[in-house]
């Protein structure tokens, strides 16, 4: 037994998450040629099942609409979803209850994101800074908010943006983790650096929420946003989240102003009266399967610190990066993501000239990772289900398919 194959069963032994990966339903070595029983790392663009997701989605289906029908949006509680569930998504981002409210996509809420934060910088102020290195729907979105709300967009990468701050600059759009990279940004010196200028900051956590702590309250963060469908398991299209910080909600003052956001929705008024809190941040009628299969696998979390799996995710690249260095031939492939754990997300991004190939032979033989053009692949490491020999084997198998 190889030396890393032997490392790998300790680290296993030892990890106190390790029951976890039993609430999720995942391939086993019958699927697959047995030395490469499916290694599943692309929890970073969709999560894996929690097995408690179906039973609860029949229940929803069969019974709470099947028998309840128009009843249940009292009675199964579906008309408070929204926040409920915000509920139970804020302390994974260190956020106190009454502040997220889930709903839409991440596209939609970026957009009622930004342009809230332009509303409430007020006019003075003509200019917004985007992540020049962003996911590309968040640019899109900012580019539009930008032309509607008459700002100038300036895109700009993290790193530029203390020097770019200025008396113009009415908010800033950014990730926490970057998508192709994997690169973790300091939040809350660029969220610091933002307020001096007396902008508005707000932060995309698809790439954190669910893998390493957020605190979003501690930090003073806007506005912030995040899908549910990554680290956080919600399903295929599951609902995204809005935050807007406590002291800003009465301010915050939503460009999507549906009935579900009204004061009083079923006074069926004319005039628009805007909810207090975060109900605000609604919009039309919630996606009660969507929204409701996203619950029962927020359950995944009960009793699981954060921090628990900041250490395992950070435990699993370190450990991923050693094989790598140890399997592959030097030079074939080149790490994007930073080594130092302050910047580091809980994926690892390698640069290869036939990458999309790679990936292509990779996920032939149960290693699934995603390829993102021109030349990435892309490896996320989900912490409750993910172990540290997937983690050898996977390194292994990518070595072979790298000839
Ligand atoms: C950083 C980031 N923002 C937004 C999105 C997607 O937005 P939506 O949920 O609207 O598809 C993704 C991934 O799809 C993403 O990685
Ligand atoms: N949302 C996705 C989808 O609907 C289809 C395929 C991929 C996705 C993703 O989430 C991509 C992901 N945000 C990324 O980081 O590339």
């Amino acid at each position: 037994m190889s030396e890393l194959v032997m490392r790998a069963e300790k680290l296993d032994a030892a990890d106190e998450l390790r029951g976890k990966r039993d609430g999720f339903v995942l391939d086993t070595a019958s699927d697959h040629a047995a030395d490469a029983a499916g290694v599943y790392l692309d929890g970073n663009s969709l999560g894996a099942l929690p097995a408690v997701v179906p039973g609860r989605v029949e229940d929803v289906v069969r019974r709470q609409w099947g028998e309840l029908r128009i009843r249940s949006w009292e009675e199964s509680g579906w008309w408070t979803a929204p926040e409920r569930i915000g509920d139970r998504i804020a302390p994974l981002v260190g956020a106190a209850a009454g502040q997220i409210v889930v709903g839409d996509s991440t596209s939609v809420n970026v957009f009622k994101a930004l342009v809230g934060a332009v509303r409430m910088a007020g006019d003075g102020r003509d200019e917004l800074l985007v992540d020049a290195t962003t996911f590309p729907t968040d640019g899109y979105i900012a580019e539009s908010a930008a032309r509607m709300t008459g700002r100038t967009l300036r895109p700009v990468t993290p790193a530029e943006v203390p020097g770019a701050l200025s008396g113009r600059t009415a908010a800033v759009l950014l990730n926490h983790v970057d998508y192709r990279t994997g690169r973790l940004h300091d939040l809350p010196a660029l969220t610091a650096a933002v307020h001096e200028a007396g902008a508005l900051a707000v932060w995309d956590l698809c790439h954190s929420a669910g893998a390493l702590p957020v605190e979003l309250d501690e930090h003073g963060v806007d506005l912030a946003v995040g899908c549910t469908y990554k680290y956080l398991n919600g399903g295929p299209g599951s609902p995204a989240y809005l935050y807007v910080r406590r002291e800003l909600q009465d301010r915050f003052d939503s460009p999507l102003p549906g009935w579900n956001s009204h004061a009083e929705p079923f006074g069926m008024r004319g005039a628009y009266e805007p909810a207090s809190g975060a109900p605000r941040g609604r919009v039309g009628t919630p996606d009660i399967l969507s929204m409701l299969a996203l619950e029962a696998a927020l359950e995944v979390w009960d009793g699981v610190p954060v921090e628990a799996v900041r250490a395992k995710s950070l435990a699993l690249t370190d450990f991923f990066l050693q094989c790598v260095a140890e399997y592959v031939p030097e030079g074939r492939v080149e790490c994007l993501t930073p080594v130092a754990h302050a910047e580091r997300g809980s994926q690892i991004a390698l640069r290869c000239d036939d990458a999309g190939e790679v990936m292509k032979r990779l996920i032939e033989r149960g290693v699934v990772g995603d390829f993102r053009a021109p030349d990435v692949l892309r490896f996320g490491f989900t912490p409750l289900y993910v172990g540290f020999a997937d983690v050898e084997r996977a390194a292994r198998v990518l070595a072979e398919t790298l000839g």
